[in-house]
C-alpha cells in the first residue's frame, strides 16, 4: 500500500474506501483504516516478539525484531549505543510496564524479496536484452517475462531500459556465489554520514542481540531447511549454493506440492536473505547464531499486527502495575495473628472480674 500510494494515490484512496465501505458494515468497532508507517511496523513487530516472550512485563533483555515483507523489510532492536540523538527518525521511545525503552528502527521500502527480485533483474537487464542468464534461479529454467511489468513499480520504474524489445526471456543458470554478486548490486555501502550505517547511508547503531527473524525469513529459509542457526554460517551458504545448482525439472520433481512461482524463487531469496543480514545488516559469521528464524511465539503469529492492537486497546501498561508489599498469604497471616493478640488483650482486660478460686479455704 504505501507503494500504490507512491505510485497512485487516487488508487491507493479508492482501496481504503473500499476496505471502510466494507468494514463499517461489520460487526466490529471498526475505528478506520490508514497505511501503516515503515517505522510503525518496525516498532509493533518489536513489541510482538517481546510481549509473546513475556520480556516486557519482567524487564528482560529484549529480542530484536527482523522481518521480511514482499515490499519492505524492518530492522528493530535495543543497542546500548543508540540513545536516539545521532539519528532521531529511527528512534521509538516507549514506556511499558515501567520501563523506559528507546528502540532503534528502520524500514527499507523496496527491500522486501519480491522487489529485491525486481531490482536485481532490472540490474541484469540494464541495456534491455532479449534474454539473461539469471545466477539466482535453477538451471532448465525458462520463461518468456514482459519489460513494462518488470518495470511497474515505484523501486525500479526509472530504471526502465529504453530499447524497443518488449519481453525478455529470463533463463536460469544456478550459481550461488554470481547471484550474490547480483544482489550486493541493489546495497548502496559506498556513503555514510554517521559514526557507522547499514546500508543506502541508513545510520545502525551496533548489533545487539538475541533477534527473531519472521515473515518471509521463515518461509524461505524453512523451506531451505536453514533454520538453525547453530550451523556455521558457512555451512549454510554451502547448502543453499548446492540448492540453486540443483537443476531446475530436479526442484519441481521434490517438490510436486509447491507453487512453481514460489519454488522458483527460493535460491533467490536465500541468497537475498544472507546478503542482506551479512553485507546489509552487517551481522558477522558469530553474529548470525544470535538470530533465530520464527514463525510463531506461544501460538501467534510474530508480525506487526498484535503490536499493533495491543497499542490500540491500550493492553500494554505505561507503568508497573501496583504490587502489593505482601503477598495475599502474608496478608491472612499477619490478620490472624492481629485478631489472636486482640482476643488475648481482651481477655487479660477481664481479669478483675475473674472469680478469686485460687484463695485458700478458712479453717475453722
Ligand atoms: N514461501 C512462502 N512465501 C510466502 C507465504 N506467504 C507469503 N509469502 C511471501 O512472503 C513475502 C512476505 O509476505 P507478507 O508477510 O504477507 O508480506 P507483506 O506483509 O505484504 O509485506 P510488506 O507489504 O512488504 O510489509 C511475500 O513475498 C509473499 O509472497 C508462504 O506461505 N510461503
Amino acid at each position: 500500500m504505501r507503494l500504490l500510494n507512491i505510485e497512485n494515490s487516487g488508487a491507493s484512496d479508492r482501496v481504503f474506501q473500499a476496505v471502510s465501505e466494507s468494514l463499517q458494515k461489520s460487526p466490529f468497532s471498526f475505528q478506520g483504516a490508514r497505511i501503516l508507517s515503515g517505522q510503525e511496523e518496525g516498532a509493533f513487530g518489536w513489541v510482538t516478539v517481546n510481549y509473546l516472550d513475556d520480556r516486557l512485563k519482567q524487564g528482560l533483555e529484549t529480542t530484536g525484531a527482523l522481518d521480511l515483507g514482499g515490499a519492505s523489510t524492518q530492522i528493530s532492536f535495543i543497542s546500548d549505543s543508540f540513545d536516539g540523538s545521532e539519528s532521531p527518525a529511527n528512534s521509538v521511545a516507549f514506556r511499558l510496564y515501567g520501563n523506559d525503552y528507546n528502540l532503534y528502527t528502520h524500514s527499507f521500502l523496496c527491500y522486501g524479496k519480491d522487489q529485491v527480485l525486481r531490482m536485481a533483474l532490472a540490474h541484469q537487464t540494464q541495456s534491455g536484452p532479449e534474454s539473461i542468464l539469471d545466477p539466482c534461479f535453477h538451471n532448465g529454467y525458462s520463461k518468456i517475462k514482459n519489460y513494462t511489468e518488470l518495470y511497474n513499480s515505484p523501486c525500479v520504474s526509472d530504471r526502465k531500459p529504453t530499447s524497443a524489445n518488449q519481453v525478455f526471456t529470463h533463463t536460469g543458470k544456478g550459481n550461488f556465489y554470481q547471484c550474490q554478486e547480483v544482489v550486493k548490486s541493489v546495497f548502496d555501502v559506498s556513503k555514510c554520514k554517521y559514526s557507522q550505517c547499514s546500508f543506502n547511508g541508513i545510520f545502525q547503531p551496533i548489533l545487539q542481540g538475541p533477534f527473531g527473524a519472521f515473515s518471509a525469513y521463515y518461509f524461505v529459509m524453512n523451506f531451505l531447511n536453514l533454520t538453525d542457526t547453530s550451523v556455521p554460517l558457512q555451512s549454510v551458504k554451502e547448502a543453499l549454493a548446492r540448492h540453486c545448482a540443483t537443476p531446475w525439472d530436479t526442484i519441481k520433481k521434490q517438490h510436486p506440492e509447491i507453487k512453481e512461482k514460489y519454488l522458483s524463487e527460493y535460491c533467490f531469496s536465500g541468497t537475498y536473505i544472507l546478503t542482506l543480514l551479512t553485507e546489509g545488516y552487517n551481522f558477522t559469521a558469530e553474529s548470525y547464531s544470535s538470530i533465530k528464524f520464527i514463525k510463531k511465539i506461544k501460538g501467534s503469529d510474530a508480525g506487526w499486527t498484535l503490536g499493533y492492537m495491543l497499542n490500540l486497546t491500550n493492553m500494554i501498561p505505561a507503568e508497573a502495575p501496583d504490587t502489593p508489599l505482601l503477598p495475599h498469604a502474608g496478608y491472612v497471616s499477619v490478620v490472624t495473628i492481629i485478631a489472636l493478640v486482640l482476643f488475648a488483650l481482651f481477655i487479660l482486660s477481664l481479669r478483675p472480674l475473674w472469680p478469686r478460686c485460687s484463695q485458700k479455704p478458712e479453717i475453722v
